[in-house]
């Protein structure tokens, strides 16, 4: 099993700030075991905003959900984490996906990710990296999930 978190940033230097929160989690303990290519993704949920660079990272930790998700957040507010609005503009952001096969649902935290299985921009460099790993709630792999939210895109043309 493995823990998988998403990286995105569509303010200033995009693929740097993606490097930058990857280089702060190692220092802070965590190992990052593999990372996705850095992939450009038009913003989805508000539009009218600049694309996004998204990737997603395998890491191994002996953290707890909800402690690696404190380390998410105060690596965001480390740098200066910046959010216009709610899905909006951010020059960094760190979601936890999924962490082995647990299920969370606390108001703070929400694991798996609610909304993955509806993201391109997290499906997209997730199917690279872990196409087998098993989404513990809908009980499908990430390649399955990626390839319905191909065909509900085909279906809407
Ligand atoms: N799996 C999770 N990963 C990251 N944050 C989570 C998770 N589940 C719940 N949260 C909570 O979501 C709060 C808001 O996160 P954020 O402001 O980044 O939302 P967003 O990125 O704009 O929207 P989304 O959460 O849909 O990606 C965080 O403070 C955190 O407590
Ligand atoms: N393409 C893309 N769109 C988004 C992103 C993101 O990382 N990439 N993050 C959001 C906040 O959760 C909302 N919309």
């Amino acid at each position: 099993m493995a823990i998988y978190i998403a990286l995105g940033s569509n303010l200033g230097d995009k693929e740097n700030n993606l490097k930058e929160a990857l280089r702060r989690l190692t220092k802070k303990g965590i190992t990052v075991c593999r990372v996705s290519g850095f992939i450009s993704t038009a913003p989805y949920g508000v539009v009218d905003q600049p694309d996004f660079l998204n990737a997603v990272a395998e890491i191994e930790t002996d953290k707890s959900p909800a402690e690696l998700l404190q380390i998410l957040l105060q690596t965001e507010r480390e740098m200066g984490r910046k959010r216009v609005r709610r899905w909006g503009e951010r020059n960094i952001d760190l979601d936890l996906l999924l962490y082995d096969d647990r299920i969370i649902e606390l108001p703070e935290l929400k694991v798996p990710h609610p909304d993955m299985q509806n993201r391109d921009f997290v499906l997209r460099p997730l199917v690279q990296i872990a196409p087998h790993m098993v989404h513990p709630v809908l009980k499908k792999t990430v390649e399955q999930l990626w390839k319905e939210m191909q065909d509900r895109g085909k279906e809407k043309t």
